[in-house]
Parts: structure tokens; sequence; C-alpha cells
């Protein structure tokens, strides 16, 4: 059978990545996705706002909300100090089987743990199955439409604390208007927008960063 789009990136990091180097991993995707085939990556131009956000914040607790191939998971986890946990949900059985590949491949399975499932799920779930208290960082880019059902969910099973910092993808393409109108007029959210393009195109994209206060 036709391998997959990620089985083929997959592919292009076992060739082109040095094990255990978190930066040729990102540096090899990055690669292929604009040299080879697409795929819906945060990419290199967001994944460095994304990385100025997780650097100033140093996070001990983060949740990833969409894995698909790792990417963004390998580029939060580089940033965590080792006794940190990322722990990242992905819904596709066959996204997350590449992705724990590739963040081993990397080297930071030590601070990540994928989980496979709906974010509706697992969100109820984080503080007697994981031990959570709360978050210090919320890294959402999955489906669209579950952002702010999502934020609503994770704010009323408390796990977010003043000052956690939800950073949203995709917010203009494809776009999250509900979550935008939500995070922009509450009086629970500080939010501002950081205009770039959707990964590897021309495109306008941007991330809104919105710290919860409480
Ligand atoms: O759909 C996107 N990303 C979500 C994939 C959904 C995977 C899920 C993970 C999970 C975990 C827990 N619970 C439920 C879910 S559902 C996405 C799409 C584009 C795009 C942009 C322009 C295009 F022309 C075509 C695609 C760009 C992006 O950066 C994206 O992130
Ligand atoms: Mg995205």
């Amino acid at each position: 059978t036709r391998s997959t789009r990620p089985q083929r990136l997959l592919n292009a990091v076992r060739k082109h990545a040095t094990r255990g180097d978190p930066q040729s991993v990102i540096s090899a995707i990055d690669h292929f996705c604009r040299h080879s085939e697409w795929a819906m990556n945060i990419g290199d131009e967001k994944g460095s706002i994304l990385d100025s956000v997780v650097s100033e914040l140093n996070p001990e607790k983060v949740l990833e909300l969409g894995t698909y191939c790792g990417y963004s998971t390998v580029r939060i986890a580089r940033l965590l100090p080792p006794g940190a946990r990322l722990i990242t949900l992905e819904f596709n059985a066959d996204y997350a089987a590449i992705a724990r590949q590739v963040i081993a491949w990397a080297g930071l399975e030590d601070r990540v743990q994928l989980v496979e499932g709906a974010s509706e799920d697992w969100i109820p779930r984080m503080k007697e199955h994981f031990g959570i208290e709360t978050f210090d960082f919320v890294f959402l880019d999955h489906w669209k439409d579950r952002y702010l059902p999502d934020t609503k969910l994770m704010e009323d099973c408390g796990l977010l604390r003043k000052g956690t910092v939800l950073l949203a993808d995709n917010v203009i393409c494809p776009g999250v208007p509900d979550y935008l109108q939500y995070v922009r007029n509450s009086l629970s959210y500080k939010s501002c927008y950081f205009k770039s393009h959707l990964e590897y195109t021309k495109a306008e994209d941007g991330l809104e960063k919105s710290v919860f206060l409480g």
C-alpha cells in the first residue's frame, strides 16, 4: 500500500536528522514541507513565535492539543527544563504513531507524554489521570471548532490559573472566529495577535496569545 504523507515525513527525519538533535529534526521537517510536500505543521515562521513565547514563560506543565507529526511538540519540548512535562493529545492513531517516532528521534520522550483520544474526553480527566493541578501553557492546534468549547472546558475543570498562557494556531487560516471573539472580549483574558503566515506559504495566518486572568 502507498505510504502516507506522515510516513514520508518520518522517513525524511530519519534520513536527514541526527538522533538526539531536536534542531536537526525541526530543520528536516521544514525542508521536507517546503521542498517535497506541504504538511500542517506550525512551520518555521510561526514556530519562531512559539519558541519566543515558551522561552519567556519557562513553563513546567504544558498541554498541546493536536500533535499531528510532533513538530510543535519537539519545538516546545526542546525548550523545557528536564523536570518539566508536556502532555500532547492526538485524535488520529496514525498521526500519533508517527509523532511518537519523531519525538523519540529528537530524544525528547522523557519530557513528553503523547495521549491518543479526543480533547473533550481527556480534558476532564487531566487531574485524576495525570496528577495535573493546573497548566502553565496550553498550545491549541487541533480541530478549529474545538478551540472555544475546549477552552471553556479547561476553565470549568479548573485547569487554568492566573497567568496561564493559551497560544492558538491558525486564528486566520483556517480561522477560529468564535474563539477569537471570546478571548478578545472576555474580561478573563488579556489577548494579543501575532501576525504571520500559514506554514510554508504566503497566505496570512497568525497566533493569538491569551493570558488567563482568573
Ligand atoms: O486542521 C488543522 N489542524 C487540526 C487537525 C486535527 C487533528 C486533531 C487533533 C486532536 C486532538 C484531540 N482532540 C481532537 C483532535 S482533532 C490545520 C489545518 C491547516 C490548513 C490550512 C490551510 C489549508 F488549506 C488546509 C489545512 C493548517 C493548520 O496549521 C492546522 O493545524
Ligand atoms: Mg495548525
